[in-house]
């Protein structure tokens, strides 16, 4: 909640209101306390949503939001029932009951609920209490935390289902029930939980239902779950991802990583930016390529422990980082896969699962994804995280559905700023060419970038090709080659593991076993401290003679059409520099210095 709208950031209204100019958050008749607090936060006035939502859900209308991502609909509910917890409280001050719960699909997001609820009650700590219920504790803590009746609960709905069931917790005394990201929950696995707590919660409960799209997931939801709902949504589909400029690329596997190369290090991109990649692999593989430039990154995938996710995208919110990589692996499983569940999860969530025979994938891919969709359940980045100021939203793996594309490019442009979401998208004949850099899910670029444009364009948005000058361009390819050559599988492999290790390092459960066994903790360190990628340091200058004469600028031609991408024949000069270090066999046949990537296989 860092983020605040300037004057004239404030976004155009997203439904019919009158004068929305003149709202501002004080005609809600809103606790002065909460005043204080919204005030702290630096919000000048209510965005659409919040216009509209609040004064309905104050009067204890049930709704039904839906409004672009980034909007501000965390306020648009919390406000309401915070200042309906506080009046309560004055009726009667003796009360403790749980009466608010806040169901949401991921871990991240009642992480990031719950500080929302804390910085709202930052002058009235006393009377408010909220929980999270999704962070990593034993039933027996889960149980004491209920046991205290926080007014606010938040979590998944199989943390909750799970409570309800063991009788930690009951919902008899619930008023207000909200279903965050609605579009998303059914998607992730959770429909047995939440007919548990359809089951549980009392009749005239107020229930607010919020989602960034509409679907028929949605509708059911509303069906399930709402009296009469009033149902709010925005007044022109022009609205939706206003504040995003959207641009395509149309390039081969290998030249996704030039041109992430080319476009962070001539920082042809300003600002801070998120990108996707579909699978943990890539995630490294990208980050160490791009090390080896001095483009710092920072990863964020299903594998790493949650705190550690919530640690990084706060760091990033920071500005310590200006890139993060995420993996969107979640996405990769697809809407329809991940409805699949698998039974005695031991966990509190459902395993995800790929089903079989899926064209193109190989059992083992899908016995791969099913193991990780289990980590991925509760995890899901392109959704609801509150990123700040992002710049550019890059696509580096085309997401397999377009409301992913809706998701993801939603992490720019937040509360009313613009942004922009670059997508690179790998023609079906350009598929699978270099093995080790290709991604098996982009054999379907063509057709998810026909149905994207699709539904971008019944939204008033456009999906432009952005003006690569490619010969320019080509001159950086092979210090591109140079750089991913040294990203072999062991790397990838390494800057994995480091990771998991530096979180040991970090882990507060541990520190009394490293004090018993202070060798442990020394090799631990040590092992964090090599490097996965062989040093380059040549790579980290970029010469003037790569450059076009008008500088870095000249490589992004707004003015031509696109220009196809062609392969530099640079190997001759390559393959006698080798010769002359002794490392090439005469008469060698390598044509393509990545092909090298193919005789030792995918880290994998
Ligand atoms: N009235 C306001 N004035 C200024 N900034 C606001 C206002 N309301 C919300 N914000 C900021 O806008 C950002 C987005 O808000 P929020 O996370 O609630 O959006 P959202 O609609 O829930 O997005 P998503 O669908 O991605 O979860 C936050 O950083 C929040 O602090």
């Amino acid at each position: 909640m860092k983020r605040k709208l300037n004057e004239g950031d404030v976004p155009t209204p997203v439904t019919q209101s009158a004068d929305q100019n003149a709202v501002s958050f004080s005609t809600f008749g809103l606790d002065s306390r909460l005043l204080q607090a919204i005030a702290q936060e630096g919000f000048s006035a209510p965005t659409p949503v919040q216009t509209d939502a609040i004064p309905l859900a104050l009067e204890g209308k049930d709704i039904l939001a839906r409004a672009k991502t980034g909007s501000g609909k965390t306020a648009a509910y919390l406000l309401p029932i915070l200042e309906a917890i506080l009046r309560r409280k004055a009726d009667n001050r003796a009360s403790r009951e749980s009466t608010a719960l806040i169901l949401v699909p991921t871990r991240e997001l009642a992480q990031q609920v719950t500080k929302v609820v804390k910085a709202f009650c930052t002058f009235c700590a006393q009377s408010v209490t909220v929980v999270n219920l999704t962070l990593k504790t034993s039933e027996a803590v889960q149980r004491s935390l209920l046991a205290d009746l926080p007014d606010i609960v938040v979590a998944t709905p199989a943390r909750i289902s799970q409570n309800i069931n063991t009788s930690a917790f009951s919902l008899d005394n619930v008023k207000h029930l909200v279903i965050d990201e609605a579009d998303l929950v059914l998607s992730y696995g959770y429909e047995d939980d939440l007919q548990v707590i359809e089951r549980a919660v009392p009749k005239g409960t107020q229930t607010i239902l919020m989602s960034a799209t509409m679907t028929t997931e949605v509708e059911a939801l509303k069906g399930r779950f709402c009296h009469d709902p009033v149902v709010l949504e925005p007044k022109e589909a022009k609205e939706e991802s206003g504040g995003v400029t959207q641009y395509v690329v149309q390039c081969g596997e290998d030249e996704k990583f030039l041109l992430a190369y080319v476009v962070f290090k001539l920082k042809l991109i300003k600002g801070k930016s998120i990108i996707f990649v579909g699978d943990i692999d890539r995630c490294y593989r990208l980050k160490l390529f791009l090390e080896q430039f001095g483009v710092k990154s920072c990863v964020l995938n299903s594998e790493l422990p949650v705190n550690c996710r919530i640690h990084v995208v706060e760091e990033f919110n920071k500005n310590v980082y200006d890139i993060i990589i995420a993996a969107d692996e979640h996405e990769v499983l697809g809407e329809g896969r991940a409805k699949r569940k698998a039974k005695n999860d031991t966990e509190n969530d459902r395993i995800a699962q790929a089903p079989a025979g899926d064209p193109g994938d190989t059992g083992q891919a899908q016995k791969k994804r099913a193991k990780s969709s289990k980590r991925a359940k509760e995890y899901g980045v392109s959704r609801g995280i509150d990123f700040h100021n992002v710049s550019c939203v890059l696509n580096f793996d085309l997401p397999l559905t377009s409301r992913s594309y809706t998701h993801r490019i939603g992490r720019t442009a937040r509360a009313g700023k613009t942004g922009m979401a670059l997508s690179f998208s790998v023609p079906s004949s350009l598929h699978c060419k270099i093995k080790a850099l290709s991604f098996q899910p982009a054999a379907q670029d063509e057709a998810n970038l026909a149905q994207i444009s699709t539904d971008q364009a019944q939204r008033g948005q456009e999906l432009k090709p952005y003006h690569f000058d490619m010969t320019q361009v080509a001159a950086f390819r092979y210090r591109m080659n140079d750089a991913l050559r040294a990203v072999t599988p062991t790397a990838i492999r390494e800057a994995r593991t480091r990771e998991l290790r530096q979180e040991l390092l970090k882990s507060e459960k541990l520190k009394r076993h490293f004090e018993e066994n202070p060798e442990d903790l020394k090799g631990l360190r040590h092992d964090g401290e090599s490097r996965a990628v062989r040093i380059q340091p040549h790579l980290k200058h970029v010469p003037g003679y790569l450059l076009p004469r008008t500088g870095a600028k000249g490589i992004v031609k707004e003015e031509v059409g696109f220009v196809g991408l062609r392969k530099e024949t640079d190997n001759r000069r390559r393959l006698a520099k080798m010769r002359k270090m002794g490392k090439a066999k005469k008469g060698a046949k390598r044509s393509d210095p990545l092909k090298t990537f193919n005789a030792k296989g995918r880290g994998k």
